[in-house]
């Protein structure tokens, strides 16, 4: 079990001070930390911590803070404000601060009338974590847990960060003395990683991941935006939802615009270390917003002025009413404009609204193995 899971994880109450950020509400917490909405000179952000366990001397933000800031050149990542370590009722913790998101996409999902987006919106949003992944492959990075509810809406800019960058890892290497950069080798056994629900069947399998298993999950996801559900959703197994992930073939894209398919074609011929064509996707993307004539400046499903921001996402979900409610009693006066002010700072990501989609069981494994991994191989 890996320490910092195991380890108590002190809560920050609202309004309290944490490094100079004042703690607006939680949003939600993860196997190594939580994350919170605060606020510094009238701006809005995210802090992320992760309460150190010194004993073992392991620190998964401080990897996460070296491939976020690896990305402040691309715009489908969180902006980077701060990243430090401090003390905190004598306990060490290290925290970075963000962009905030509005709520996440898989909670985006779920709110849409038989949890799917529209055609255009689902095709959309496909299209902006591809880039969002393309961005990170270009930079030497394979993200390892691709899936929606690790992607924020961004509603100022109208796009969706990729975050979670704790399962990240470089997948080049440069060679000191000639400077030749290339592919790291596979590992033997680097253990599961990333969410059984999503992953490739070579991540099933425990074998090494490359950019194409970030492709797999990236397809995975969007057959979920499109649909709704995938094939294995109600399996629990990971064998058995590997197995049905390698039955399914094109199959699986029957429902989905046709350019899926050829996609799919692509990223099934893709090795460990293959580069994939990114720019081929991007055309076929580009052929299909003109075949089902997508317009990009059409509000998203979510998006106020579609047929279904009245009725769907004007107010909270029940998670999100939960979630708030925990913090009920503990918000002071002095907070209680924030939760009258009518803003866009409302509702943001929480974890337990996240949970049900996902399986529980990989996540566990992927806690531990990115422990071990951790430990292991940085
Ligand atoms: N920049 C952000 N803006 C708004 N919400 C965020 C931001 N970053 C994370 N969140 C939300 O905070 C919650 C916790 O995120 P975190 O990345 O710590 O954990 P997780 O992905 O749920 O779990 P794990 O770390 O175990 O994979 C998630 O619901 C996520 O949507």
């Amino acid at each position: 079990m890996s320490s910092s899971s195991s380890c108590a994880k002190p809560e920050f109450e609202v309004g309290e001070c944490v490094a100079g950020f004042e703690v607006i509400k939680k949003l939600g917490s993860g196997g190594f930390g939580a994350v919170y909405h605060v606020k510094k000179d009238g701006m809005e952000m995210a802090l992320k911590t992760e309460f150190i366990d010194e004993e073992n001397n392991e620190e998964t933000l401080k990897n996460e803070v070296h491939m976020l800031r690896m990305m402040q050149w691309s715009p489908s990542f969180c902006r980077l404000f701060t990243a430090k370590r401090m003390k905190w009722c004598g306990q060490s913790v290290n925290i970075m601060v963000m962009t905030i998101c509005n709520r996440p996409l898989s909670r985006l999902r779920r709110m849409m009338p038989d949890r799917h987006f529209t055609k255009s919106t689902a095709a959309r949003l496909s299209y902006q974590l591809l880039e969002a992944i393309r961005d990170l492959h270009f930079s030497g990075i394979i993200h390892r847990d691709v899936k929606a509810s690790n992607c924020g809406w961004h509603a100022a800019s109208r796009r969706i960060f990729l975050f979670d960058l704790g399962f990240s890892r470089k997948f080049l290497k440069v060679d000191p003395t000639t400077l030749k950069v290339s592919h790291r080798s596979a590992r033997k056994a680097p253990g599961f990683m990333g969410t059984s629900k999503y992953c490739s069947v070579f991540a099933h399998d425990e074998l090494d991941q490359g950019r194409r298993d970030d492709l797999w999950a990236w397809l995975y996801s969007t057959v979920e935006l499109f649909l709704g559900t995938l094939p294995w959703n109600t399996e629990e197994k990971s064998i058995l939802v590997s197995k049905m992930k390698k039955r399914v073939g094109k199959k699986l894209f029957y429902k989905c615009p046709r350019e899926f398919a050829l996609m799919y074609e692509h990223i099934r011929q893709l090795k460990f270390d293959s580069s994939p064509d990114y720019q081929m996707m991007m055309n076929l993307f580009q052929q299909m917003k003109i075949r089902l004539e997508i317009d990009e400046s059409d509000p998203m499903d979510f998006e106020e002025g579609s047929a279904f921001f009245e009725e769907y996402f004007c107010g909270q979900t029940d998670s999100e009413k939960e979630m708030n409610s925990d913090y009920q009693s503990t918000i002071p006066d002095v907070l209680e404009s924030h939760r009258n002010r009518k803003s866009d700072i409302v509702t943001l990501g929480s974890r337990s609204a996240s949970s049900d989609d996902e399986n529980k069981l990989g996540r566990l494994a992927a806690g531990f193995n990115r422990a071990i991994n951790r430990l292991m191989s940085f």
